[in-house]
């Protein structure tokens, strides 16, 4: 006789594959908030494909963020970002993560939201600003005061991004602690939705 053996409840990251199915993960929220560095890890944790839109932004157009703001300015770099993140969310599951700058663009967020469960990754200015000043790739922050400027930014944008599907604050823990919340932020939608 064939004993039967409980299987092992699913893992969290299994749950949160099952509740995600067919439907992309966006990540977005204000520079320095983690979206590349936590988009990657949580692909990888679901076992589902990977992609920042700034780096397929770079990739397409064989220019760094900084130079194509240089060469052609925010509104033609705002352009190629939606075509790239249209074109991105087109076919899931896929983890994307967008640049700060993305959901704000109405066009871009319609996409975004036709496209995907979103996940604002939301933290205070402090958490951002000492992420973001050691390095020098970001051309919005290349301003006389660069922390004036991200606290400015977040006034603007905080009301846009708090439309998001989901927040996961995002703060000085270990970066799988953020992955297990985000994990954990998509299991509890899906047995809501
Ligand atoms: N939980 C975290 N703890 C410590 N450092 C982090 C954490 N999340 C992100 N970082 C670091 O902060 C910096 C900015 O993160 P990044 O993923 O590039 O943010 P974004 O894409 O939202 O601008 C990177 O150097 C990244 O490794
Ligand atoms: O906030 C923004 O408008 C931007 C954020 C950047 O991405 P990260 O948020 O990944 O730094 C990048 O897309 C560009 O410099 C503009
Ligand atoms: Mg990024």
């Amino acid at each position: 006789m064939t004993e039967l053996i409980d299987p092992a409840p699913p893992t969290l990251a299994e749950q949160a594959r099952a509740a995600l199915g067919k439907r992309n993960l966006v990540l977005i929220g204000l520079m320095g908030a983690g979206k590349s560095a936590i988009g990657r890890m949580t692909a990888q944790t679901l076992g589902i494909p990977f992609i920042d839109s700034d780096h397929e932004i770079e990739r397409v157009s064989r220019m760094s963020i900084s130079d194509l703001f240089a060469a052609y300015g925010e509104a033609e770099f705002r352009a190629l970002e939606t075509r790239v993140i249209k074109r991105l969310l087109r076919s899931g599951p896929r983890v994307v993560s967008t640049g700060g700058g993305a959901y704000i663009n109405e066009n871009t967020r319609r996409h975004i939201r036709r496209g995907g469960l979103t996940v604002w990754l939301k933290a205070d200015l402090d958490v951002l600003w000492e992420r973001v000043n050691k390095r020098d790739t970001r051309p919005l922050l290349k301003t006389e005061n660069p922390r004036q400027t991200l606290e400015n930014l977040m006034n603007a944008r905080y009301p846009v991004y708090a439309e998001a599907d989901l927040t996961v604050l995002s703060r000085d823990v270990k970066k799988e602690t953020m992955v297990e919340e985000v994990l954990a932020a998509i299991t509890a939608a899906g047995r809501r939705t």
